[in-house]
């Protein structure tokens, strides 16, 4: 029988209540208690389940789990991305996809596929499955940015196609690897609404722990037939702090809410920039314009992220390797994290999400 971490449940032979047991898991429980404080979610000590020596946890970070081992070497931790298997994909017999994420912004160049990409690097670094939907018809920048531009899916009875996957072994589908962004730049609402909705049913996406979708910019016609076409769990919205982006990200907020879409929260890019020469920060395109965004909209300002000439070029050279040192990318970590948290309890809270109808698009 599975118990909480404060182990005052026990099976009927009554062998998890020796004390040393119940002293561990007091002890993991402060471990965990810790670990959400720090990253600032909700505490999951109630949550996790430990059976003997086992630990179930929402995402796999070596720091908790060092810590957690620290306790007791022999304890095994699984990893849960939700608590039930989801098949979020009605229209996709070829893919089983526990949780799709839109990452929207209202204005166009504010960084939204960059922190798409890097999200899923993170959501990767979490032990996920993940794959990122480039459906950024206009401007598909995820081949580019995952070192896979010029590349082709494979075609499977020409019905289904493959996804591409990264070095880091991100999937991924874009308009980028099929036409001539040239020629879908100027292709009509409808159309390309129809193109990207095939694009995701089409592809064989397999198991997903997480399914990443970069939307175009703004909150048109395409935009809105997306997000009713696609079983979204939640969204993000991404914003730098400057008025005219702000004003534009307020319309992506009030597209989700109308489409009672839930809302993770808001990433603010670009925030602050630190001279490569002498140090110096300075809040180019404004300061804490994310922050009120958040409380106005009684949503979580989820990271602030640097303005910074290196992830530029990282992102240009479509090269991950830098993601995994660089403290330049850490708040990308607190993002995963504080995602993977509420997905895990919103899955949990709400058992009717694995069978959200979907909307057929013609
Ligand atoms: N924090 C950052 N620091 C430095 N450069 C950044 C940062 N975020 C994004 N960039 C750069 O800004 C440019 C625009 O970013 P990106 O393509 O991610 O924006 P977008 O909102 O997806 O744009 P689009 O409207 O074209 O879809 C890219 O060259 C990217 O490398």
């Amino acid at each position: 029988m599975f118990k909480n971490l404060f182990g005052q449940k026990s099976d009927v032979s009554g062998k998890h209540q020796s004390k040393p047991q119940a002293k561990m898991n007091v002890q993991y429980s402060d471990v965990l208690a810790k670990f959400c404080a720090q990253y600032d979610v909700p505490n999951l000590t109630e949550l996790v389940k430990i059976e003997d020596e086992q630990v179930r946890l929402p995402f796999k970070l070596e720091l908790l789990e060092d810590e957690l081992k620290s306790i007791n070497h022999n304890l095994s931790i699984q990893y849960d991305y939700a608590l039930a298997t989801l098949n979020r994909s009605h229209q996709n017999p070829r893919a089983q996809i526990k949780h799709i994420i839109a990452v929207a912004s209202g204005k166009g160049g504010v960084g939204k596929s960059t922190v798409s990409v890097n999200l899923a690097r993170a959501l990767k670094q979490l032990g996920a499955d993940v794959g990122v939907l480039d459906a950024d018809i206009y401007g598909p920048s995820i081949p580019l940015m995952l070192g896979l531009a010029g590349q082709q899916p494979e075609a499977i009875d020409d019905k289904w196609m493959k996804p591409l996957v990264s070095k880091e072994g991100i999937k991924t589908i874009s308009i980028g690897y099929l036409v001539d962004p040239k020629k879908a730049a100027i292709w009509r609402g409808p159309m390309a609404s129809k193109a990207l909705t095939q694009l995701f049913n089409e592809t064989v996406w397999g198991e997903l722990d997480y399914l990443i979708i970069d939307l175009p910019p703004g909150t048109g016609d395409i935009q809105l037939t997306l997000m009713q076409s696609m079983p979204l769990s939640t969204s993000i919205v991404v914003t730098t702090p400057q008025n005219i982006a702000l004003a534009d990200a307020e319309k992506a907020l009030a597209m989700f809410n109308e489409l009672k879409i839930p809302v993770a929260g808001i990433v603010e890019n670009m925030s602050v920039h630190t001279c490569s020469q002498c140090g110096h920060q300075e809040a180019i395109f404004g300061e804490k314009g994310g922050q009120s965004l958040a409380v106005g909209h009684h949503t979580k300002l989820l990271a602030s992220l640097p303005l910074d000439i290196k992830i530029r070029e990282t992102m240009d050279k479509g090269d991950g390797s830098g993601f995994n040192s660089a403290d330049l990318f850490a708040g990308y970590r607190n993002i995963a994290i504080k995602l993977a948290t509420s997905l895990y309890l919103q899955a949990r809270n709400n058992p009717a999400q694995q069978s959200i109808p979907v909307t057929q698009v013609d």
